[in-house]
């Protein structure tokens, strides 16, 4: 449906850490909408203040796992970004809970799409529904036709690969009206960028050690990084190119990275931690990697033990040790060549806007003197 002269776009998790980037890059960038809405479970008001005399932005309560909710949200819009999903490798949520937003909210999505005319849907995806396995399989500069044995059994990267399989299975799907849905799929690497909960965590976790990382993983173990405003970006490119050459994008899936560099996942944190003067000691891990395990496994026993009582979620599990542990990194140009994609931020101005927003954690930082922080550097 087109307002005025613009389209209704859709962003279902639009107030989340990408989702609220993804609203920020529209409203830049797209010329073509005047329309934004922001559908979401937990609705960031100041999303709402962004609203111009072109893009009115919209928000929406609503749950992804309830039909009505999405049919609503979808009524009278042209095009549907679907980030909204339960991002959790911690076990924080039940596995039942992630199935039901993951997976029944993509097919309640998928459903509402046919239902209310949508004609083009963009899917948030991730690099996990390929890899990597808890077998310790590397993935070395892969790309999206690389073949790798697909192992999963943890409720996240399942429920990511099972809601990407709907997704693609819909292309073509005749919806109501007669037109066909057309669907494609977005698979970022590990996003980092303002906002981003897990380094906030990294970030507080490292105060409370004085500023000193210790090294866990193997420098050499490599992971794919990608800065939340290129994902925001693909994501628009995406939306925009699907609508033109629905047979070249449509039902196709497509790995989200840039510039940033191939480093372990810890280096690469670094890159912003070293900023606020924090250090990474060690320069190969500071424990043999059976004792790190037998420390996962004592988390998952503690978080079973626990269960009922207390939702005991740490960083460190069994499969964030194996994901960590395992080298993935993309190398693909096939985003390029369909929808000419090329990252909006290059790796410097990416990790200068992260580095800004790292350091504002410091500013903001209620509770530093409960930390002790003052100047307390372990390593000065
Ligand atoms: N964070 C990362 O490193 C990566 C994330 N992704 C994908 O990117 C997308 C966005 O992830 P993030 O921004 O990191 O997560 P996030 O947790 O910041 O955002 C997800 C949003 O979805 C909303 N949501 C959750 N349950 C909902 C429900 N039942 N109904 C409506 N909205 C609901 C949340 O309120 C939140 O605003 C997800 O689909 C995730 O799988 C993919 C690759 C890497
Ligand atoms: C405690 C140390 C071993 C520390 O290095 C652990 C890091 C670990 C928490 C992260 C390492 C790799 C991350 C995952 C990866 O970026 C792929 C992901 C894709 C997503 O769609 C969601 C997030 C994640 C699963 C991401 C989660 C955190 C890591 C496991």
């Amino acid at each position: 449906m087109t307002v005025g002269s613009g389209q209704v776009y859709v962003v279902t998790g639009g107030c989340g850490f990408l989702g609220s980037h993804l609203v920020r890059m529209l409203l830049e960038h797209e010329k073509n909408i005047s329309e934004i809405r922001v559908f979401d479970l937990h609705l960031d008001e100041s999303l709402r203040t962004l609203s111009n005399d072109r893009v009115k932005v919209r928000l929406i309560s609503g749950d992804i796992s309830r039909l009505e909710d999405v049919r609503e949200a979808l009524r009278g819009s042209h095009l549907v970004i679907h980030t909204a999903s339960l991002v959790d490798v911690w076990g924080r949520v039940p596995a039942s809970k992630i199935t039901e937003v993951n997976v029944t909210g993509t097919m309640n999505v998928l459903q509402a799409c046919k239902e209310e005319e949508v004609q083009y849907l963009v899917y948030t995806s991730s690099m996990e529904v390929v890899g990597p396995n808890i077998h310790g399989d590397h993935f070395y500069r892969g790309n999206e036709d690389t073949e790798y044995r697909i192992y999963h059994k943890e409720p996240y990267p399942l429920s990511k690969a099972k809601a990407e399989k709907l997704v693609l299975e819909a292309n073509g799907a005749k919806i109501k009206g007669g037109k066909l849905l057309y669907t494609c799929s977005l698979r970022p690497t590990g996003i980092y960028g303002e906002g981003h909960e897990l380094m906030k965590q990294f970030h507080r976790q490292g105060l409370r050690t004085g500023r000193c990382v210790f090294r866990a993983i193997p420098p050499a173990i490599e992971h794919g990084r990608v800065y939340v405003g290129n994902v925001a970006w693909m994501h628009l490119l995406a939306a925009r190119q699907l609508q033109i050459h629905p047979s070249t994008l449509g039902g196709q899936v497509y790995f989200c990275y840039d510039s940033s560099p191939y480093k372990s996942y810890e280096d690469f944190n670094m890159e912003f931690l070293s900023a606020c003067g924090f250090k990474i000691i060690g320069s190969r891990p500071l424990v043999p990697y059976f004792l790190l395990y037998l420390l996962a496994l004592l988390n998952a026993l503690m978080q079973w033990v626990l269960h009922g009582f207390f939702t005991y979620a740490p960083i460190l599990n069994p499969y964030t040790l194996a994901v960590a542990s395992t080298t993935f990194t993309v190398q693909t140009d096939k985003a390029e060549k369909h929808f000419g994609y090329q990252p909006l931020y290059a790796w410097e101005e990416a990790k200068k806007r992260t580095i800004t927003w790292v350091k504002s954690l410091e500013v903001s930082r209620k509770d530093l003197k409960d930390v002790g922080e003052k100047g307390n550097y372990c390593c000065n």
